[in-house]
């Protein structure tokens, strides 16, 4: 989310860079994240992800590689360094909660916890809404609570980094939805970096600011999420994620009679989103699909739109999986839009790369930062 992130000191980075064979299977890793933010880990069945978090947590050994988190050596294999799992500082949670059967819910968030003012504690409780479960015992919780108990115990611990390996697998819609509201709520507040495993494209888009596809063993692409959204060449890898632009703007009003919110993206650009209760002067991130885009050749004088701004069609390609339709960057003041439209409307506009033309959305979806 913060603009910054790729260009944090090494302080606050983790870099890797790892090597293992499993059976069949070649780990080749290289990495330099952001120990800022959330981190997604996306990548099919198979290509790695829980492997990678293994060796990040110091689990696994690799053959060969090298490994630092804010600055500090974790892996060395040619200098004979191995910081083991316990001394790293890493907190992770597992896709099964892994409570110690025997302690109370108390006892389980208090293990291994280290000396922090009981401030610490009461707010991680209230933050995952596990108040009310203090006294019980694991076998007495469902999944959805046991797994928010586990994300506590590892948040108490008081971890330089959380690893996250698909909290959410074998809940149901609802269990689901709630948990990861608790989990981005966290990431919000609580300033632990995180990496979130997961290969459900929607959960990485509710929570993500960075993402890592894995692809084979092979790190395929690395970059704030945003970027790699717009980028044509990974339209296949990303399939599940709805091609889109994120952008960042501050509300400048509220329309109170008509219910919507004037969010200015730059000096001269502006969205109308349908109404929130973000103050103003405060930063909302924004979402716009791809498809959600129509482009017009001069500005409809009577149109439903609201939002219709002045663009240049900065680039384009059309892909060999989807050859009736055009992908699009429409370079608008300081930004770039990711549009979408059918090769037959491209050809019967006689659109061109570096033409000016007015984008036309039809929507814009919202979470207030
Ligand atoms: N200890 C091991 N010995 C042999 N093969 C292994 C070992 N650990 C993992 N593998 C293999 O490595 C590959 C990557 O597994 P990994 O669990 O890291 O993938 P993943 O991306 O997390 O998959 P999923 O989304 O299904 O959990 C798989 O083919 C797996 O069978």
């Amino acid at each position: 989310m913060a603009s910054s992130i790729t260009t944090l000191p090494n302080t606050q980075r983790l870099a890797l860079q790892v090597d293992q064979q499993l059976g069949d299977f070649h780990l080749a890793a290289e990495l330099d994240l952001p120990a800022a933010g959330v981190s997604g880990l996306f990548g099919p069945s198979g290509s790695g992800k829980t492997s990678l978090l293994r060796l990040i947590a110091g689990l696994e050994k690799p053959k060969q590689g090298i490994m630092t988190l804010g600055g500090q050596t974790l892996l060395d294999t040619q200098k004979g360094i191995f910081v083991p799992p316990h001394r790293r500082r890493i907190g992770v949670v597992f896709q099964e909660a892994r409570l110690f059967p025997h302690y109370r819910v108390r006892g389980n968030l208090t293990y291994g916890m280290r000396s922090l003012a009981p401030q610490r504690f009461d707010e991680i409780v209230e933050l995952l809404g596990i108040e009310a479960l203090l006294e019980r015992m694991p076998g007495m919780l469902s999944g959805g609570e046991a797994r928010r108990v586990a994300i506590g115990r590892a948040l108490l611990s008081e971890p330089q980094l959380l690893l996250m390996d698909e909290p959410l697998t074998g809940l149901d819609g609802a269990r689901k939805d709630e948990l990861l509201r608790y989990i981005t709520r966290l990431t919000q507040q609580v300033d632990i970096p995180v990496i979130y495993v997961s290969h459900d494209a929607k959960e990485i888009t509710d929570i993500a600011d960075h993402l890592v596809v894995l692809k084979a063993g092979q790190v395929r692409a690395s970059d704030k999420l945003g970027a790699l959204l717009q980028r044509f060449d990974l339209t296949h890898e990303l399939g599940g994620f709805d091609a889109a632009s994120l952008l960042e703007g501050i509300v400048v009003a509220h329309d109170e009679a008509y219910g919507l919110t004037h969010l200015a993206l730059d000096n001269e650009h502006q969205l109308v989103l349908p109404g929130t209760s973000a103050p103003m002067g405060s930063r909302i991130r924004v979402r716009i699909l791809a498809r959600d885009i129509a482009l017009a050749l001069t500005p409809p004088a009577n149109t439903s739109y609201r939002n219709q701004l002045n663009a240049t069609i900065s680039d384009f390609a059309i892909l060999p999986e989807a050859p009736y339709t055009v992908e699009l960057h429409l370079r608008i003041g300081t930004f770039v839009l990711r549009a979408r439209l059918t090769r037959k409307s491209w050809d019967e506009m006689g659109l061109k790369q570096g033409m000016q033309v007015t984008a036309l959305i039809r929507s814009v979806s919202f979470n207030a930062l």
